[in-house]
């Protein structure tokens, strides 16, 4: 400050948990980052398709994280904390301690995560009632959605787990229940995970017809029965213990939180972006289409009146953008995928060599690898006869079918560094092609997209962004800040604190346009072709399962 003049710097906390780790950032009122800190978190796989997390070591790594970023700044210009997190199931008693949900009685994994899919035979009896809250998650209730989760507990943990429950938190509502002692449930993760309406609440039907009645009597207080809009301030702030935990200073406003691809979308999905050359300059806000891009990829587009897409979450009402309907597309694992080609290919001991020695990531290394080996055709070409189907861990949009595997053709004997960036590069390209294919369900549907905002983790990859823009014929915008998802997390702080009065209005102001990617139109009739392999790979994958059930 000089002179008493100048108002003092706000700044923001925004919090991050993604599937690997938890990100923290300190932000200010113009949405630039000024500090950043990340802290990896634990993941158990007891069996195949269990996946487990501690909401313990989730809490400590958010007070590792937080702490630095506040390093050396007046904590009295903090002005609000946000989470955001992934839709995972944490699980507490009625004095909030974690409950196990695992046989073994392991109490500390009392998470379970997103991308656990142990309940198949509950979410199956879930679609078979064809409840008509089904309708607004795409017509089929996914297995990662929490409905089957909690009767899977019932099912298989009622003594020491569902029995003894208190409390069944979507990680980002325990996130901001660690922080203020609230219990209120965010409006995203009710309406998008929980089957709640925004519009009409809870529906008694639904949880009494799939054998859940428990949850009805007991008046949704285990699951939520305080429900506040996204960004929304909670009780009195942070509590003295959160704020020794956390490194800041008791009352600081925290808001209510959102799902991680949520808080992507809202970093990115109002940027102004005037003289930028896109075609959605002077369009509405709904021909943008946010994806958001780590361990899994989720396609997030709104829009002023309800759009049901087939196999497409949604629609959901305010749960993203307030007022806005928003549908969800997602690919269940994308980052996760691309780490498994690589890393179980028999030359990534080589590959991790290489790169180390010139001190890159082992994807900047492949993507020059790739540059090396294409002589003068594009790169994207590398792949005429090498064909991915990604969905190794079930799809998730527009086919909502998670029995669907992975397929690779055009294999041969060779195991050396070409064949893994090849396979690296057809791996990217599934994945966009995926993309392509969600964007065509939801334009069949009503939606009208013609921009991409990317972000997560995917996004820092320069190929993973060309191919998105060369195989769905769109621009890909990228923001100023690489890290937009706490942007996200810090407009909803933003948002608490008071000092914006709306989310739109915090978006508006934080979020910025970095960078733009065009397609290579030229190369469209070749991706055309690739699109139409890749809509036959699935075909034939439907037509190998009914030769092998014919009797
Ligand atoms: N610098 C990078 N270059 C290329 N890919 C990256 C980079 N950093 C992360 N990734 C990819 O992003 C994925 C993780 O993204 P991230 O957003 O951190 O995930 P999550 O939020 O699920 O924890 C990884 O699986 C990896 O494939
Ligand atoms: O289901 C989701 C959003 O609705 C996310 O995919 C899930 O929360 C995991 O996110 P990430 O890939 O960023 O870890």
């Amino acid at each position: 400050m000089s002179g008493g003049e100048q108002k003092p710097e706000r700044y923001y906390v925004g919090v991050d948990v993604g599937t690997g780790s938890v990100r923290a950032a300190l932000v200010d009122q113009s949405g630039v980052l000024l500090a950043f800190a990340d802290q990896p978190i634990k993941k158990w796989e007891p069996q195949f398709n269990y996946h487990e997390q501690s909401s313990e070591d989730i809490w400590a790594a958010c007070c590792v994280v937080t702490k630095k970023v506040v390093q050396g700044i007046d904590l009295n210009q903090i002005r609000g904390l946000g989470f955001d997190a992934t839709c995972s199931l944490v699980i507490l008693d009625k004095r909030f301690c974690p409950l196990p949900v695992n046989h073994e009685e392991d109490s500390h994994r009392n998470v379970i995560m997103w991308l656990d899919h142990r309940a198949v035979s509950q979410v199956n009896r879930i679609n078979e009632t064809k409840h008509s809250v089904l309708q607004y998650v795409g017509g089929v209730m996914s297995v990662e959605m929490q409905a089957p989760k909690l009767l899977w507990l019932k099912e298989n943990l009622r003594e020491i787990c569902w029995d003894k429950a208190g409390h069944f938190f979507d990680l980002p509502d325990f996130l901001s229940w660690k922080a203020t002692g609230v219990t209120a449930r965010s409006l995203c993760s009710l309406v998008c995970k929980w089957t709640y309406s925004a519009e009409r609440g809870w529906d008694d039907s639904f949880w009494k017809m799939i054998g859940l009645e428990d949850i009805v009597a007991d008046n949704y207080r285990k699951i939520g029965n305080q429900v506040l809009p996204p960004g929304a301030s909670l009780g009195n702030g942070l509590t003295p213990e959160a704020a020794r935990d956390l490194g800041l200073l008791p009352g600081i406003a925290v808001a209510a939180s959102l799902i991680d691809a949520h808080a992507g979308g809202l970093g990115v999905i109002g940027a102004d972006v005037k003289g930028h050359g896109l075609v959605c300059e002077g369009q509405p806000v709904t021909s943008r289409l946010a994806v958001i891009c780590g361990t899994s990829s989720c396609h997030m587009g709104i829009s002023k009146d309800p759009i049901f897409v087939p196999g497409v979450w949604g629609p959901y009402f305010s749960a993203m953008v307030p007022g806005f309907w928003l549908n969800e597309g997602g690919q269940s694992v994308t980052g996760k995928l691309i780490d498994h080609m690589v890393e179980g290919h028999a030359a990534f001991p080589e590959l991790q060599v290489k790169a180390t020695a010139r001190c890159q990531s082992v994807y900047a290394y492949l993507n020059s690898h790739l540059d090396l080996i294409k002589k003068a055709q594009p790169v994207g070409f590398l792949t005429v006869d090498l064909h991915v189907w990604p969905d190794f861990h079930g799809n998730r949009s527009p086919l909502a079918d998670l029995t669907l595997k992975g397929m690779v053709t055009g294999l041969k004997l060779s195991q050396d560094l070409d064949d893994l960036a090849i396979l690296y590069l057809a791996t990217v390209q599934a994945i966009a092609l995926g993309t392509r294919f969600i964007i065509e369900a939801m334009e069949a549907a009503g939606h009208s997209i013609s921009t991409l905002f990317l972000c997560g983790g995917l996004s820092k990859n320069p190929l993973f962004v060309q191919m998105h823009a060369d195989i769905t014929g769109m621009p890909v915008v990228l923001s100023q800040e690489v890290e937009s998802v706490l942007v996200g997390a810090a407009i909803l702080g933003a948002c608490a604190s008071g000092d914006f009065a709306s989310v739109q209005e915090a978006m508006a102001k934080m979020s910025k346009v970095g960078k733009v990617v065009f397609p290579r139109l030229q190369d469209k009739r070749y991706y055309d072709k690739k699109y139409q392999v890749f809509l036959k790979l699935v075909e034939h994958q439907k037509e190998y399962l009914a030769i092998m059930n014919d009797n």
